[in-house]
């Protein structure tokens, strides 16, 4: 569960890039974060995970104040930032092996994951090869499998389709909705409709900064069909694709 409760974030004291924030991200569902670019969804993201503190309000990880207990909060989420060019000189097993070790992954454990998940995103092959040698999508893949290594209960993706092909897209989308349905919760960001639209079980919309709707997609269907500003908005969106 992620909860947001009355947060605001200025940069140095500029227009709000988030305002009056109030989401509540239930255990069980998968939670999509929609909105064009510069809407405030990475601001969002980082301040739930607490790369960047909020100017105000409150956010919590299942229960834990992530500005209070940043590493109590830290060890119950995974979180895959939008751009996945990050430590460049390991090797992909090196990584999963750090990743590991930062959480405390056993070694037993650490093993099977890494097995499983190399499988799944057919990485096996490219473990011992340097990251930076890895295409944009294959980075993406080994920050996801680090992200996993430690199997947190709470999700966090900024953007997480973004250069992954349709199989590895279609692989991320089912362990999404596994993780999902096991009770725990999955948060994610994308500017894609049609993504939002496929396996969302509820989305939040923001432009702005200022959430425009939160609700299940029927419900998302219904507020569409009486307001015309935000279909154009959404149209606006898609058509940027
Ligand atoms: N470091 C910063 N300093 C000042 N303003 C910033 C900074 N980072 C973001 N902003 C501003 O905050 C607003 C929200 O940006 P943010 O990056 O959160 O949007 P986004 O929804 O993630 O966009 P995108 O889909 O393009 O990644 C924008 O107006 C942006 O210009």
């Amino acid at each position: 569960m992620i909860e947001l409760m009355g947060v605001n974030k200025t940069y140095n004291g500029s227009a709000y890039a988030v305002k009056d924030l109030n989401l509540n991200i239930r255990d069980g569902e998968i939670f999509g974060f929609l909105g064009p670019n510069g809407a405030g969804k990475t601001t969002t993201i980082k301040m739930i995970t607490g790369i960047l503190s909020s100017t105000d309000g409150n956010i919590k990880i299942n229960g834990i104040d992530i500005v209070k207990e940043p590493l109590k909060a830290k060890k119950i989420f995974g979180f895959v930032p939008d751009n996945p060019d990050i430590f460049l000189r390991l090797k992909g097993i090196e990584y999963l092996n750090f990743m590991a070790d930062a959480y405390d992954v056993s070694a037993e454990e650490r093993k099977e994951r890494i097995k499983n998940l190399s499988e799944r995103f057919q990485m096996e092959a490219a473990l011992n090869d340097q990251i930076q040698s890895y295409s944009h999508g294959m980075r993406q893949k080994i920050v996801i499998m680090g992200v996993l290594i430690h199997n947190p209960e709470v999700w966090i993706l900024d953007e997480p389709m973004t250069g992954l092909d349709p199989k590895s897209s279609y692989l991320l989308k089912e362990m999404m909705r596994e993780h999902a349905n096991s009770g725990k919760t999955v948060f994610f960001s994308t500017h894609v409709l049609e993504v939002a639209e496929k396996i969302c079980d509820r989305v939040a919309i923001i432009n702005k900064g200022k959430i425009l709707f939160c609700g299940t997609l029927e419900e998302m269907r219904e507020h569409f069909k009486e307001n015309e500003s935000l279909e154009k908005m959404f149209l606006e969106m898609t058509e940027n694709e």
